[in-house]
């Protein structure tokens, strides 16, 4: 009876060490090596067990600073595409523009991938995640609040908070203060999805923690979202299950790290409803209190015109995707923007007089607080420089390598490269925006680029807001917000490079600085 159990307890130990190894290495790699066979030098393959792509950035990052080191020096004539393991799975990444094009142009025979727990269940029913005719609804809603012409009228919102954080910024009466260039911005860019969400300020929306800490919705958002991406280097049973079952892995045997997890993630959850039902409260007994902001868009559209395809977890869901898509990206751009300015003097230079030649045509001050106070939309748009070093901060360190990793749903054909259903696809758009048959000299932060037309543009090899039906909805309130940043810093500070600093490029949860601590601010008269 007992080597009868023994005997099928080892047999499954096995079977289960079988079924692992085949999953994790002969699969993958036979289908690594027939993609390899058949399209030769037009494909790169890696391949590291379980981590796939994950390991070549940890060890660029290791030898060079840089988790996309290998990918600036990539470039060869014929390469097209990546091809690595992506878990169990293999995964092609488009590097040619056309094949980049024609991938998300074909975007409804892929679905996004559902990499981990809290991703799944917090933006599960949002537009990021959603497909074919939800997705159509959700995109058509949310476009509408989108536009340009309506974005516009959140610039007096975005201004006072930009005022807020930069003008608070305690120098301790000295120029040696450190200054985190990604972090100060994401306290303006967080609060800026917020306001224009919830219209009003993120300081009441707060809950506990299972330590007993308060603290901010938006903040336990990012700390357990980056917990669920860590989850499996410290719960290995939690890893084995999903290994096997993927996206269902938690629906079954669920551990006390996965347990604990979720509860945070309900929590958060619970706190916005909170927020939307006493709104929903508030109007359904008096329309006429309707404000400017996304949430009350939504609520007016379910109360007035009874949408009932609109349901609140769509709105919580909308809300924690717009924060989590919208604030880190944006905070990366304008913060890598501050990081060049310093290091650039000239540019920088350059850049505060076009901000003052227009500003002074509207007031006779010198003080910043009235120049930036006469700053409008308007002269957003004529603000090209600034544009132009917005542009080129995205190019060389965009906050987004890639795209989310999809799914093929169906067999199809890009370009000559045949993906079966169930592989993974993406595409790295850091390949064209740092080859330098596409932009000379790549390396080099050059702003000019943008403005003399000294390069031929070709608009599928500089996607930092990706491309197709769906590109980034935000890409224009990111491009208002790191202006209205960069006019407010410029007219207030000289900004200093911090040289005791080391450049350490990461790729994480978005692509930036490794360590923030890049510049100084120095006050400035003008
Ligand atoms: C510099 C800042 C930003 C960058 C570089 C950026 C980049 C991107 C990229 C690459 C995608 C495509 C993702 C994919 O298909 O897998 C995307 C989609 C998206 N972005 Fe942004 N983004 C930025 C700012 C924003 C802002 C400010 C918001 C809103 C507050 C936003 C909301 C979204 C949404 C909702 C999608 C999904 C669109 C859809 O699937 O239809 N993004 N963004």
């Amino acid at each position: 009876m007992i080597g009868t159990l023994f005997y099928s307890i080892l047999g499954i130990i096995i079977l289960t060490f079988l079924v692992l190894l085949y999953k994790l290495v002969f699969y993958p790699k036979l289908r690594l090596a027939a993609i390899k066979s058949k399209y030769g030098d037009k494909v790169k393959t890696y391949f590291y067990v379980g981590e796939g792509l994950l390991a070549e950035y940890r060890n660029n990052l290791l030898k060079y600073n840089d988790s996309v080191y290998f990918m600036r020096n990539l470039h060869q004539k014929n390469l097209k595409a990546l091809a690595f393991n992506f878990s169990t799975k293999v995964c092609i990444s488009f590097l040619d523009p056309m094949l980049i094009k024609q991938f998300h142009q074909n975007h409804d025979a892929f679905k996004k991938v559902d990499v981990s727990m809290a991703i799944t269940y917090l933006f599960g029913d949002s537009i990021i995640f959603a497909r074919g005719k939800q997705w159509q609804r959700q995109r058509q809603f949310l476009g509408k609040s989108f536009h340009f012409e309506e974005i516009k009228n959140y610039l007096p919102q975005i201004k006072q908070i930009s005022e807020n954080v930069f003008g608070n910024i305690n120098l301790n009466g000295s120029e040696n203060e450190e200054i985190c260039a990604v972090q100060i911005c994401q306290k303006v860019t967080s609060e800026v999805v917020f306001q224009i969400f919830f219209g009003s300020t993120s300081q009441n929306l707060v809950i506990t923690t299972q330590k007993g800490h308060q603290i901010k919705v938006a903040e336990e958002l990012i700390s357990a979202i980056v917990d669920s991406m860590q989850i499996f280097e410290t719960d290995k049973i939690a890893l084995l299950k999903w290994i096997f079952l993927e996206k269902n892995s938690t629906k079954y045997f669920t551990t006390k790290s996965e347990k604990q997890l979720k509860d945070r993630l309900i929590a958060i959850k619970q706190a916005c409803l909170n927020v939307i039902k006493k709104r929903n409260d508030q109007l359904s007994q008096d329309i006429s209190l309707v404000k400017q902001n996304f949430l009350d868009l939504y609520l007016i559209e379910m109360i007035t015109n009874q949408n009932t395809q609109i349901t609140y977890e769509e709105i919580i869901d909308n809300y924690l995707t717009l924060f989590f898509a919208g604030t880190d990206t944006t905070g990366n751009m304008t913060g890598v923007a501050l990081y060049y300015l310093s290091v650039n003097p000239q540019i920088q230079e350059q850049a505060r007089d076009e901000i003052l030649q227009k500003l002074s045509q509207k007031t006779a001050s010198k003080d910043p607080k009235y120049l930036f106070d006469s700053f409008s939309f308007d002269d957003l748009a004529s603000l090209n420089l600034l544009n132009s070093i917005l542009k080129e901060s995205l190019r060389l360190i965009p906050p987004a390598i890639d795209v989310f990793p999809r799914e093929a749903v169906q067999d199809i054909k890009i370009g000559e490269f045949e993906i079966k259903k169930g592989d993974i696809v993406t595409s790295h758009f850091i390949y064209n925006q740092s080859n330098n048959e596409i932009f000379s000299n790549p390396d080099i932060f050059d702003p000019q680029r943008w403005m003399n037309g000294k390069e031929q543009q070709n608009a599928y090899n500089f996607t930092p807001f990706s491309l197709g039906p769906r590109n980034c909805i935000g890409q224009h309130l990111a491009m208002i917000e790191g202006k209205c940043m960069l006019v407010y810093i410029l007219l207030n500070y000289q900004i200093l490079p911090n040289t005791n600093q080391q450049l350490i490029r990461e790729n994480n949860l978005v692509y930036g600085f490794k360590k923030d601590n890049l510049i100084f601010f120095k006050k400035i008269i003008l």
